[in-house]
């Protein structure tokens, strides 16, 4: 049956990324339909607002959602409500895509591109699995107010709350269970149950979830400890269970392990597994338009959409493969590039991928 593929490119490199995905999704061969919407600046300079009822409505009766990125400096002075980040915020909680999965991964031929020592970073094969509908980036109360207490009552302060409910804690801490079932059966719960009481429930839950899972080895970390172990030591680490902020945050730094913020892909799954897929990254607006972006986070979210969505591992093994050949051949986007590697655009690295499809 035909898979109903919305295609939602945003603004910055997210066009130029996700041209080459959507490239090499054709080159399977599949029964895919595309049908592309605004998101983001640009919906917004078009539409007026950055996620529109009817890209709103593509994504929701699409059986998937392949993204690019959304943001520009240039909306910076918006109202926080018509910012391009609305879109993405918003898709992830009108979609229900509560479980994020952004596996890291220091391919063997980038390991002198990353930023720690080769030894470091040999081997690295991690997942951050981030909770992605709660927490401060959705709680309320939020807003501005004279503040009502402390040494500075009466002056103009911006507040956010953060929140964690109990259903919401297990929902995703047997997401990360599950994953790491699949993996290496070892899941560190990183929060910051030391300061903070929704960390402090979130740790709790997870406690009681693990008993679920005997044969995961279950260990927690402080997130600021969790910050450096992710430089001192990362190969230790299987799966990274967080909320919404931290994860947000390591998931940057994990970034920069595998050679490239251009590398972490991801997964934003619902209920039936199923979502909306899209490079960890952001529109690079210092790069945009100049075809220079790394395409491959994106075209291995597109990997991901098909494995998880449409449940064809086949098909995403074999764009793996092919991403895992063009790294071997030397083919490298100007963030990964080492000396004595072939260097090639955006549009170069898609075509090299489609090429080494088998
Ligand atoms: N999911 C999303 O749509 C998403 C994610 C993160 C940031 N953003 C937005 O993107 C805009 C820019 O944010 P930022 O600069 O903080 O983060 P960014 O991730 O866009 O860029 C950070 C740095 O990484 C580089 N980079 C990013 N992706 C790359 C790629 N594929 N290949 C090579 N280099 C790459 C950029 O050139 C830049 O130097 C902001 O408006 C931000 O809110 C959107
Ligand atoms: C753009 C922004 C809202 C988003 C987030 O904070 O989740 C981004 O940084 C990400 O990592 O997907
Ligand atoms: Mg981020």
């Amino acid at each position: 049956m035909t898979k109903k593929i919305a295609v939602l490119p945003g603004d910055g490199i997210g066009t130029e990324i996700v041209e080459q995905a959507v490239k090499v999704l054709k080159a399977l061969g599949e029964d895919f339909e595309y049908e592309y919407a605004d998101v983001g600046g640009v919906a917004y300079a078009n539409h007026g607002h950055p996620l529109p009822p009817e890209t709103l409505a593509l994504a929701k009766e699409a059986d998937a959602v392949l993204f690019g990125a959304v943001g520009d400096f240039k909306y910076d002075t918006l109202p926080r409500a018509l910012r391009p980040e609305q879109a993405i915020l918003g898709l992830r909680k009108n979609l229900n895509l509560f479980a994020n999965l952004r596996p890291a991964v220091c391919y063997p031929e980038l390991v002198s591109a990353s930023t720690l020592r080769p030894e470091v970073v040999s081997g690295l094969d991690l997942v951050i699995v981030r909770e992605l509908t709660g927490d401060v980036y959705f709680g309320t109360p939020r807003g501005r107010r004279e503040a009502p207490d402390g040494p500075f009552k009466g002056a103009e302060e911006g507040f956010d709350t953060m929140r964690y409910s109990r259903p919401e804690v297990e929902r995703i801490a047997h997401v990360g269970f599950r994953t790491a079932m699949q993996r290496r059966k070892h899941l560190t719960c990183v929060d910051k149950s030391n300061v903070l009481e929704t960390s402090q429930l979130w740790r709790e839950v997870v406690t009681e979830v693990s008993k679920q899972y005997p044969e995961v080895k279950l260990d927690y970390l402080y997130v600021d400890n969790a910050a450096m172990q992710l430089v001192r030591a990362p190969t230790e680490l299987d799966v990274v269970l967080t909320g919404n902020l931290f994860g947000d945050i390591l998931s940057d730094e994990a970034a920069m392990l595998t050679g490239s913020i251009g590398m972490l892909a991801s997964a934003s799954l619902n209920e039936k597994g199923t979502g909306l897929f899209e490079p960890s990254h952001g529109s690079a607006p210092d790069i945009a338009g100049k075809n220079i972006a790394n395409p491959i986070a994106t075209v291995e979210s597109a990997a991901m959409m098909i494995r998880y969505a449409f449940h064809m591992d086949e098909q995403a093994d074999r764009i793996e493969a092919a991403i895992r050949k063009v790294l071997s051949d030397g083919i490298r986007t100007g963030d990964i590039w080492s000396e004595g590697c072939e260097k090639v655009s955006c549009s170069g690295m898609g075509d090299a991928i489609r090429a080494a499809l088998r």
